[in-house]
């Protein structure tokens, strides 16, 4: 049967640094989903490429820089809202420049993926939490 919510494409990042701790993000008062944690990344942009729309959120939510080598593909989301299907791929990025600052989330938080759970995520986010502990 055909849905009448059009998918909307989101692409989101696990930041991993040195000590096998995923950057998660909280978002910010006044937004959708507000309070909850979830990984860095955005709506594409006309023409974008899923990976240029990920460099391009991660250098504006976070103010570091990637490239497309960096970034592996790890799993995706795919989660009925209410007036949108989410289709979200997930990658992992290991390398990366500059330090995290929350330039548009209230918070940052480095957590160990068995302690994800312990952050309430949007629900499109719960299925990733096991491919990144399988992962790390
Ligand atoms: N970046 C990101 N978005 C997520 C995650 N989980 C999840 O359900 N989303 C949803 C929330 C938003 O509806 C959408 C991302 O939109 P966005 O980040 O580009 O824009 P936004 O916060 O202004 O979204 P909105 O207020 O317009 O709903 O995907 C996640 O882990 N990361």
């Amino acid at each position: 049967m055909a849905t009448a919510r059009p998918i909307l494409l989101v692409v989101a990042c696990a930041l991993v640094d040195a000590d096998r701790r995923v950057l998660i993000a909280q978002r910010p008062e006044g937004k959708s989903l507000a309070g909850l944690w979830e990984f860095p990344g955005g709506k594409l942009e006309p023409g974008e490429s899923p990976e240029d729309a990920l460099i391009r959120e991660l250098e504006e939510e976070l103010g570091v820089s990637t490239r497309t080598a960096c970034l592996a593909p790890l799993t995706f989301a795919s989660h009925a809202y209410e007036g949108f299907h989410l289709l979200m791929p997930l990658y992992v990025c290991r390398k990366w420049e500059g330090f995290p600052q929350p330039r548009e989330h209230a918070a940052l938080k480095w957590v160990r993926p068995q302690a994800l759970r312990d952050y309430p995520m949007p629900p499109a986010d719960l299925p990733l939490i096991a491919p990144l502990c399988d992962l790390l």
